[in-house]
């Protein structure tokens, strides 16, 4: 039991009867987890066999069997540490015949349960149109999540039309999926349930095997995974829960906080244990951890402290833009390293998947190892590819993979049988499956499906009409997304993932946008090239040092010794849909988010954020996070800077309501142009917001504030004038773009291939360019 504290030792030794460990971050809630399963099995004599131990993820479960096997060593193998799934796909591989299924039973994806619900959806004559497959999923995963039957759901909703239809739509697919002997996720746990509620001696088998029962990360446990703890656990009662209501952040996927809020109603002779040091950050990082949760009302009252010391402050950067921002965080990478960090040390935790993309480019582009996890590499996502694969089939219609990929997506009618009729013609012919589509008239056999292909040859041939024309890149991607109804579907969809899927093709949009700025004469074919360059890059050896990427809700439960949380903008984190959301908790659940954001460093944190940034297609001004604002300026290391910083934009933000004689400037674009994209997009209630609060961002930047040393950008620091090879322009010089007018260079950059050039521009807006293809010419001033 070395290595614990009074309280945590106090809660290894509880053996029999419920426990709740309440407690913050970092307080070592798994360790307890741990150690007491060591103690169970050392000091008590429990079988491991006898020992289960439930994690969130599977790299929780396969870190916490590491730590048992540390700890005790011969037997731990046997414990049984395992997320809910993989626990509940064992049991049904055991007794799925008690429920009328075969037990070697298929489990869906989400791609399985889609087709099977279009499937339904054409049975029943229901138009996915109006009523997307997806939005029958996400209701039919809710009830699951709550434990209601396709039959209590019917006699729940009799009244509403479409949740009567959902209804039918559920009763159907339970049948169906019977029928085809398959299991989707959510059925995993539910039918578990539905087991043990059933068949009294499976459950108590269970109950017997189980006797101990330990849950980490209780607070994002939903009603169903509640529900069976509790069946497994009524017998013996020997339940251990841990969790922190501060770090509940899955309410959006049915997690329940009052399932561990409640926890000593539902066991009223449980121990509860509170513990209260933390071991994993300095004191700086705890205190602004603990200022900014404090601002949620509702919550059980606790403070951590820790006897670590103050560590080093926190530092906070707002930069120009992204790019800037992922710069300064790339510099700070090589400086820590170069100072004896290793890459692994490090982590870049970010509110959405898409904020990848940029900082994993400038990683790329400096060489330094590291690994995005959660969700796929930016570019291997579907909507990603899918898009790709429409711009390459645009340039360059001879790879029948791109084609095949698109031709039906979204779906118009055309099936893989006809596909390969068309493939064999083709074949025979010495063609390619384009051009046997453009005499499509000769294919033999396909009747109805001439014409649909003829329609999908027009619909190319339009956006190569786009190219030929010369019109901008964004244009053609924004004509694909309309034209082929692949924006109009995912709209429809209105479910979080769909949204996550067009917050991501949004995010392939800015680079199509800031390419076309970058250089003027971009083709397609550049573009796709450039693209190509950056994934190859991007698949790197597979050497453990590395730095890390990954959402915030990824970080969950991890820890490291420098972490920078990237993009703490308003409309960013909190979120856009929190901030106009109509249930107060939204905001909250973003807090807690951050609080565990907060919670993941040891050493050091680095906040930082972009004064403006691409979003949706267009460049937006947005302040600074109010988690910022609501940590004490002290802990910062640059705390003149906050105070400045703060201040200012609260400065504007009241000048903007024009009390002060708009000092600073009214309105107008920032200079760049903003897409019809934008403003669409917006109508979907998603919480996007074209809104720009603050007056032009460059017209503020020439705002009277004085600059002390220690706080000039760095670029002002040395305006040194970097002359080599062909230009004849540098840091400091004044110069003139064809298109944009005069500007300064604050900023030559040596990439791979190129400078890469900034530029303040007169007339507003700063722009990075390469400098082959900017062209810009000194001016004698
Ligand atoms: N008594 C202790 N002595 C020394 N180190 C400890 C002690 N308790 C915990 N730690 C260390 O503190 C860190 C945090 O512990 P742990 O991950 O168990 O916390 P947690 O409460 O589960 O955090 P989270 O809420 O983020 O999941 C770990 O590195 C752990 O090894
Ligand atoms: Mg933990």
């Amino acid at each position: 039991m070395a290595g614990l504290n009074d309280m945590q030792d106090l809660a290894c030794r509880h053996v029999d009867g419920p426990l709740l460990i309440l407690a913050g971050a970092g307080s070592g809630k798994t360790r307890v987890i741990t150690h007491r399963v060591a103690y169970l099995m050392d000091e008590i004599g429990v079988n491991p066999y006898n020992i289960l131990a439930i994690t969130f993820t599977n790299k929780a479960a396969a870190e916490m069997r590491d730590r048992v096997n540390n700890i005790v060593g011969e037997g731990a193998e046997r414990v049984w540490v395992s997320t809910f799934h993989s626990l509940c796909v064992r049991i049904l591989r055991r007794f799925s015949d008690r429920l009328g299924y075969a037990t070697n039973f298929n489990i869906y994806d989400s791609d399985d349960q889609k087709s099977a619900v279009k499937n339904i959806l054409k049975e029943l004559k229901i138009d996915p149109k109006k009523y997307p497959e997806k939005m029958f999923l996400a209701e039919i995963s809710n009830a699951k999540e709550r434990y209601i039957s396709p039959d209590q759901y019917a006699k729940m909703n009799a009244t509403d039309f479409v949740k009567t239809q959902t209804a039918t739509v559920y009763s159907e697919y339970m049948k169906r999926l019977r029928k085809f002997n398959a299991f989707d996720f959510d059925d995993l746990i539910y039918k578990v349930v539905e087991l043990f509620e059933h068949n009294p001696d499976v459950l108590e088998l269970y109950q017997d095997r189980f006797r101990y029962i330990m849950v980490d990360e209780y607070q994002d446990t939903n009603h169903i995974q509640f529900l069976m703890v509790k069946q497994l656990a009524s017998k013996y009662r020997n339940l251990c829960v841990v969790g922190d209501d501060d770090q509940s952040i899955y309410k959006f996927r049915g997690a329940n906080i009052t399932n561990i809020l409640n926890f000593e109603k539902e066991y009223p002779d449980a121990k509860v244990v509170k513990l209260e040091q933390n071991y994993r950050s300095c004191g700086n990082i705890l205190a602004a951890a603990n200022a900014v949760i404090k601002h949620n009302e509702g919550r059980k009252d606790k403070a951590l402290w820790t006897d670590q010391g103050d560590g080093e402050k926190l530092v906070f950067n707002q930069s120009e833009d992204e790019y800037m921002e992922a710069d300064r965080v790339v510099n700070e990478i090589i400086r820590l390293t170069a100072n004896g960090a290793q890459y692994k040390d490090i982590a870049l935790l970010y509110r959405t998947n898409a904020q990848s993309r940029i900082l994993g480019e400038k990683l790329v582009m400096r060489g330094i190892p590291h690994r995005v996890y959660g969700g796929q590499n930016f570019y291997e996502r579907k909507e990603i590819k899918d898009i790709m694969a429409y711009l390459k089939v645009v340039n360059n219609s001879t790879d029948d993979t791109y084609l095949r990929r698109i031709i039906n997506v979204p779906k118009r009618g055309i099936g893989d049988a006809t596909v390969d009729k068309v493939a064999a013609f083709a074949a025979a012919n010495d063609m390619t499956l384009m051009e046997a589509m453009q005499i499509i008239e000769q294919v033999p056999g396909l009747q109805r499906s001439v014409a649909k292909i003829s329609s999908f040859v027009e619909l190319i041939d339009g956006f190569r009409g786009i190219i030929e024309e010369q019109e901008p890149l964004s244009t053609l991607f924004d004509r694909i997304l309309e034209d082929t109804g692949y924006e109009d579907e995912l709209i429809a969809e209105h479910t979080d993932e769909s949204m996550a899927r067009l917050e991501n093709i949004d995010e392939l949009r800015n680079r199509v946008v800031q390419f076309e700025t970058d250089y003027e004469e971009a083709t397609l074919a550049d573009f796709l090239e450039d693209i190509a360059l950056v994934s190859e890059t991007d698949k790197m050896s597979d050497d453990d040092n590395m730095v890390k990427l990954m959402t915030i809700h990824g970080s969950k439960g991890l820890e490291f010794p420098y972490v920078f949380l990237c993009g703490m903008e308003e409309r960013i984190f909190p979120s856009a849909m929190a901030i106009n959301s109509d249930d107060e908790d939204a905001l909250e659940e973003e807090r807690r988010l951050c609080y565990v954001g907060i919670t993941r460093a040891m050493k050091k944190l680095y906040l930082s954020c972009a004064r403006n940034r691409m979003l949706h297609g267009s460049r937006n001004c947005n302040d600074i996070s109010r988690f910022i604002k609501e940590i004490p300026p002290l802990l910062f290391q640059n705390s003149g800077d906050i105070t400045r910083h703060v201040k200012r934009m609260e400065e504007r933000q009241f000048a903007d309501t024009g009390y002060t004689g708009n000092r600073y400037g009214s309105s107008g674009q920032s200079g760049y142009g903003k897409g019809s994209y934008h403003g669409k997009s917006s109508q979907t209630g998603s919480g996007y917001s074209s809104s720009n609060p603050y007056s032009s961002y460059s017209k503020a930047k020439k705002e009277p504030i004085s600059i002390t040393p220690s706080t000039k950008p760095s670029f002002g620091k040395e305006f040194t004038v970097n002359r080599e090879l062909v230009l004849d322009y540098g840091e400091g010089d004044r110069v003139r773009h064809m298109k944009f007018g005069n500007g300064t260079v604050t900023q030559l950059v040596k990439g791979g291939r190129d400078y890469e050039v900034t530029v303040d521009f007169d007339r507003g807006g700063t722009r990075k360019m390469f400098a082959s293809f900017a062209k810009l010419k000194r001016l004698e001033e």
